[in-house]
């Protein structure tokens, strides 16, 4: 007997941002960083965000994780419109739901590194989850370094203790901006295996700025903006087709019109 086919169900995206567009400044100063973008990033998923200086990459991140309001559209966050939140609800939504690993690994400097792992559930009010916590510090290799303070560490480990930080939440999503900008080749490359093995292992979702076409080769997805707008979207691009559209984008913006003084 043939058995009747399943209805087919879309996975709910992580982040949904439809008509986004977030205008920098007032009046004859205003930028439109981000111009009507429609964009899902689906659970389980790593999705590099790529384009030339000023394409909007940043505005972009902030928008989707809470950090700035956009001025128009709408950006839902596990099924939850940010629009409608005061800023108390949404803070919390920040605490709870999102991680942040940026490139100036932004650790608190008085803090070891187990209370900087333990900041965002301390924050949030909940409680650690201990093995969780035990599985994410054996993971980052920062066991016999809980007890020093960031300045102690080098930036490849600083960066791990961020990571560390991010996940010890299990937020529905980890946003990051270069997070590898400051590190050397090899101490990137592990950093971008630990967001790799948070999305393969753990269902995890990640969203990553970056210029770099090596650590975009981690992603499933690539996402290009150029003036605000997404201009291209690959699954899961070699290092050399990734590094040709930047060089497009940035060769058909230097063709742009010269300012006139
Ligand atoms: N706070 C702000 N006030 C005014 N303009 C801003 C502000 N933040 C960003 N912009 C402008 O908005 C545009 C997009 O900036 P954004 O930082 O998002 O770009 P980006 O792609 O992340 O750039 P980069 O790769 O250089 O970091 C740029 O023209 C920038 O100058």
């Amino acid at each position: 007997m043939n058995t009747p086919p399943q209805p087919r169900t879309e996975p709910a995206p992580a982040v949904a941002l439809r008509g986004v567009r977030k205008t920098h400044g007032r009046h004859a100063s205003a930028v439109q960083a981000l111009d009507a973008v429609d964009l899902d990033f689906f659970a389980g998923t790593f999705t590099a965000v790529m384009g030339p200086s000023g394409s909007g990459k940043s505005t972009l991140l902030h928008c989707a994780a809470g950090l700035d309001r956009p001025s128009a559209g709408t950006v839902m966050l596990g099924g939850t419109d940010l629009a409608g939140l005061s800023e108390t609800a949404l803070t919390r939504q920040r605490r709870t739901r999102v991680g942040f690993v940026f490139q100036a690994f932004n650790l608190v400097p008085a803090l070891t590194v187990r209370e900087n792992i333990l900041l965002p559930s301390r924050l949030a009010h909940v409680r650690p989850d201990r093995r969780w916590l035990a599985e994410v510090v054996e993971r980052v290799g920062l066991r016999d370094r809980l007890r020093h303070r960031p300045a102690q560490l080098s930036g490849g480990e600083q960066q791990r203790v961020a990571i560390a930080r991010a996940l010890s939440v299990r937020p529905q999503v980890i946003f990051c901006d270069e997070p590898t900008g400051a590190l050397d080749t090899t101490t990137a490359a592990r950093v971008l295996a630990l967001l790799r093995q948070a999305v393969d292992a753990d269902r995890q979702t990640v969203v990553m700025v970056t210029h770099d076409p090596v650590a975009a080769s981690y992603a499933d997805r690539v996402v290009f903006l150029a003036d605000g707008r997404i201009v291209d979207d690959l699954a899961a691009p070699g290092v050399d087709a990734i590094a040709e559209r930047l060089a497009h984008l940035g060769a058909a913006r230097a063709g742009g019109e010269a300012p006139s003084w």
